[in-house]
């Protein structure tokens, strides 16, 4: 039997902790009275399990609306939860299509050091090639030393062309030379890393804004994507990153990476209810393969335990 965890059951760990606490509190609500104190507890413990308060309210209404019975049993009430989080999700998940003309299609990746946005972007450029794409990194993050050599590496263990610089060299003109090369070589996807300086907002825009300028000289749609890489196991920290990170950097779409584990999966719900912005993949571990669109009916059902009562 192989020991490797699919990518299924890493999925069901990252959200063990919202779908448990979610469980713990709907416990007991078996064959429930759906009397208003009743839909007040179980709306209760949506919320207290990260899912959101819209959605938590779409539950107790669907409960409270009279299709169904009175006495209702856990499974029913947990599909219910399962359906109203799927359609939380599913206008969200929009993987990303790679469908600039003329190309390269440029994408910026963001985020704060940590949250695993070099390893999404090697993530993302696998998954790109997989669909037969010609893909080039550009290693914008030119702050740390480190940062420039771990794209490196991940670019010779994926195959694909980098263009780097020098530590502290200027990021608008790698992401210049980057546009150029890929051009000129017939590239489909140009993934540019940049600077995760959260913690210096007016030189983190600065450099943003100048990368826009000259990518906007050799293509005025380009950037086509600002992605924006979060770690879900920073909980009500990610939502506080797309706010700041929307105004600095005009983010179009999230991917939410650290999906195993400790996770607070909960927080993918709470993003897709309060800012209704693209989320293109998911992350569920640190190897190549562990990056994917997401099914918004697989996750709602893996944070509504309703497996577990199958
Ligand atoms: N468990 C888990 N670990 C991940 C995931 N994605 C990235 N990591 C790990 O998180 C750590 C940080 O990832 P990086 O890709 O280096 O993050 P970064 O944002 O580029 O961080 P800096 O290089 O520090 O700027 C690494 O140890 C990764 O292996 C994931 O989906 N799950």
């Amino acid at each position: 039997m192989s020991t490797t965890p699919s990518w299924h059951q890493k999925l069901i760990g990252g959200f063990k902790r919202t779908s448990d606490k979610l469980v713990g509190n709907l416990a007991g609500l078996g064959a429930a009275r759906l009397d208003d104190a009743t839909l007040d507890e179980i709306e209760e413990a949506l919320i207290a399990s990260d899912l959101g308060p819209a959605t938590a309210a779409r539950v107790r209404q669907r409960l409270a609306d009279g299709q169904f019975e009175r006495n209702m049993e856990e499974l029913g009430i947990r599909l219910v939860v399962a359906e109203e989080v799927a359609r939380a999700l599913a206008p969200v998940a929009e993987p990303l299509e790679v469908d600039a003309f003329p190309r390269p299609q440029v994408i910026l990746v963001i985020g704060v050091n940590g949250s695993g946005k070099t390893t999404t972007i090697a993530k993302l450029a696998s998954m790109f090639m997989e669909q037969d794409y010609g893909v080039m990194l550009a290693a914008g993050d030119t702050f740390r030393a480190a940062a420039i050599g771990q794209l490196r590496t991940w670019a010779e263990r994926i195959g694909v062309p980098i263009v780097t610089g020098p530590e502290g060299g200027d990021a608008a003109g790698i992401v210049y030379e980057a546009v150029k090369q890929a051009t000129a070589t017939g590239i489909d996807v140009l993934i540019v890393d940049t600077a995760g300086r959260l913690q210096n907002k007016r030189e983190l825009m600065d450099e943003l804004a100048k990368i826009r300028r000259v990518l906007g000289r050799l293509n005025p749609e380009a950037p086509h994507d600002v992605v924006l890489v979060l770690d879900a196991t920073t909980g009500q920290n990610a939502l506080n990153q797309i706010e700041v990170f929307k105004e600095v950097a005009g983010v179009t779409g999230l991917v939410m990476t650290k999906l195993d584990g400790t996770a607070r999966g909960g927080v993918l719900v709470a993003a897709a209810e309060k800012y209704g912005m693209p989320i293109h993949a998911i992350g569920v571990g640190e190897k190549v393969d562990d990056l994917r669109p997401f099914d918004a009916m697989e996750v709602a059902r893996i944070i509504a335990g309703v497996e577990e009562l199958l």
